[in-house]
């Protein structure tokens, strides 16, 4: 049995905007400490999930252990917990967060702070924890380390003096890294005799070893073979296997007080064992459990139907699955008119969707038609009960509605001076206001505006993005609720509403976006055998329409009154063209309908 002196154990986590080499180091660290071959890190372990690959973003965070023999002749412990760095997943990065004691937080050394730098050391910080800056990349030709280091100095209150510069790509400075992790990172200071605590701080599903939950040990141990519980929820389980990720599970005797590793628990049952929650002893339970997490507050949501109607029960599951690996991801079944039934789910942003989207039909071979998203709306009703409606198809009727209620951000944008003008003009044209701009040296500020969660949710980002060449960053927190003149916009293709395209919109710009959508709408939506109209309509009044005109009657005709095999074949093969379809009364709309909203802007 290993005995780990906690004195001889650092955990930390390493922060960074996107893009700023936090994986290059973490491979790196994992290299000069033998945990991993040079060409292992070649081919980026961290990243190992396909689509983190090709997208090239940490979507789950990891814990890795690693052994370093530091200048002073001890061998210490470390235990790396990696975090992702889109701005959809702060959640994760929180969590990682509280299960260690420091905090490497990456800068490019060319591109300088950056809106996520900001907000991840807020998190840290919050956590109490030290934190190491590094400058990275000091290789680049365009890296000005010095400016670098003291932007960190003026705007996040870091000596200058204290920032440490690497390469991560060239294995420059990783020496002097490691060292400054012994000794400026606290050890952990449980309390090794007390009954067993451990935070659980990740987790994943295992078909053969159940609930794998990542543990952070606060105090007492936790040997393999013991029967545990759950603080938090009263689930009994035992400890199947206990390790350490090296970067593979590596299964121990134990874990100790200060240690990070995994506890497979053989339990199916993903809500019984939930991130945040407290393990202890089931022979000696801790009585009080460890402060957990703020539970993940979904801010996009938008209905998942499967194509094929009878994979409604796989669907099912594997959101359930899924759910297990994200615990920011929420769903409820929901039954649209159109579609069928389908889930209500609820996103972290527009990513995340993305991310789970892509997950389900890859890892569970789903065919799945997604609707446009939308946010969480409070509804104050003429009778004075108080709704929340994240589904536009919900919008009761205007005449029992008093007021209605969106969720605004507070967004902080850094970005180079030339480009404010522009992010103004965009900015107010999606009802933003503007708050503050503080200089972080005289080429760059941060801009901070209150703007509405639907006007950003779309192709905010895309648009900030390529209206400043790529270099404005985006940072959002929720600042609250506030009234707004909205209406619900609905949408008739042959006369018939679609629940699945209503919308909603502020009254201001009802016209331009119902006028937009079915223009979108009449190049998306094929010819059909007949005239198709397709109109927007504010309650009973139609405010714009548009007409999808028949197909030519000779494409089939060419099969009248012969052979109706052909006729038949050569429908199947149409069909079979256009899987991500469904049959909307008797027209036919493909997916891109759905989403037709998020590239209105384009045209408007
Ligand atoms: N020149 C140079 N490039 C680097 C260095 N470190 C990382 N990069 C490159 O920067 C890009 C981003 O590096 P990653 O390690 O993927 O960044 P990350 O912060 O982990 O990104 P996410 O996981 O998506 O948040 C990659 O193309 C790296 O090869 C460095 O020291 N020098």
């Amino acid at each position: 049995m290993s005995m780990v002196d906690q004195q001889h154990i650092r955990n930390f986590s390493i922060i960074a905007h996107i893009d700023h080499g936090k994986t290059t180091l973490s491979d790196r660290l994992l290299e000069m400490t033998g945990t991993i071959s040079e060409r292992e890190r070649r081919e980026q372990l961290l990243d190992a999930m396909d689509l983190e690959r090709e997208r090239g973003i940490t979507i789950k965070s990891k814990a890795v252990r690693m052994h370093y023999t530091a200048r002073d002749g001890q061998t210490y412990q470390f235990n790396l917990i990696d975090t992702p760095g889109h701005v959809d997943f702060g959640f994760e990065v929180g969590r990682a967060l509280a299960a260690g004691e420091g905090a490497i937080l990456v800068v490019d050394a060319s591109q300088g702070i950056e809106a996520q730098t900001l907000a991840n050391v807020y998190l840290a910080l919050e956590n109490d924890l030290t934190i190491i800056p590094v400058l990275n990349k000091i290789d680049l030709p365009g890296a000005d380390p010095d400016h670098v280091a003291m932007e960190i100095e003026q705007v996040l209150g870091l000596p200058a003096e204290d920032v440490l510069r690497v390469s991560a790509k060239q294995g420059v400075g990783i020496d002097a890294l490691l060292e400054a992790i012994v000794e400026r990172i606290p050890p952990p200071h449980g309390q090794h005799d007390r009954p067993l605590r451990a935070l659980i701080f990740d987790s994943h599903y295992d078909p053969y070893k159940g609930v794998i939950a990542y543990v952070r040990i606060v105090d007492g141990a936790l040997p393999v073979g013991a029967r545990l519980r759950m603080l938090g929820t009263g689930a009994e389980a035992d400890a199947l296997e206990v390790g350490a990720f090296r970067p593979q599970m590596t299964p121990l005797d134990l874990l100790d007080t200060g240690e990070v590793g995994y506890v497979a628990t053989g339990l199916k049952q993903i809500g019984e064992c939930q991130v945040g929650d407290t393990i202890t002893l089931a022979s000696m339970p801790a009585e009080i459990a460890l402060p957990g997490y703020r539970p993940a507050k979904p801010m996009v949501f938008a209905g998942l139907y499967p194509v094929d109607t009878n994979a409604y029960t796989d669907l099912r599951d594997a959101l359930e699955k899924l759910k297990l690996n994200d615990a920011a991801l929420s769903f409820v079944p929901e039954k649209s008119a159109a579609l069928g039934f389908g889930f209500r789910c609820g996103f972290l942003g527009l990513l995340h969707m993305e991310i789970v989207r892509e997950r389900l039909e890859r890892e569970y071979g789903l065919d799945l038609l997604i609707t446009a998203p939308s946010v969480e709306y409070q509804v104050l009703l003429s009778n004075g009960d108080v709704i929340t409606v994240d589904n536009p198809a919900d919008m009761p009727d205007a005449g029992r509605i008093e007021s209605i209620e969106e969720p605004i951000m507070l967004i902080t944008i850094i970005t180079p001076t030339r480009y404010i003008g522009s992010i103004m003009e965009l900015v107010t044209g999606k009802r933003g206001v503007f708050e503050s701009m503080e200089h972080l040296d005289p080429q760059r500020v941060a801009l901070k505006y209150k703007i509405p969660l639907s006007e950003i949710v779309v192709d905010f980002y895309d648009q900030l993005k390529s209206r400043t060449q790529g270099y404005a960053s985006l940072d959002y927190t929720l600042a609250g609720y506030q009234p707004a003149d909205l209406v619900k916009l609905d949408i008739l293709v042959n006369g018939q509403p679609v629940d699945a395209l209503s919308l909603i919109v502020h009254r201001d710009f009802a016209y331009a976006q119902g006028r937009a959508l079915v223009e979108r709408l009449r190049k998306l939506i094929p010819r059909q055998m007949f005239e198709v109209p397709i109109q927007a309509a504010i309650g009973s009044k139609v405010i714009a329409r548009e007409t999808i005109r028949a197909m030519r009657k000779d494409v089939l005709a060419k099969c009248y009154g012969g052979d109706v095999t052909r006729k038949r074949k050569l429908l199947e093969k149409q069909k079979e063209g256009k899987k991500r379809m469904k049959m909307v009364g008797s027209v036919e709309i493909p997916q891109e309908a759905f989403m037709a909203v998020l590239s209105l802007n384009a045209d408007t």
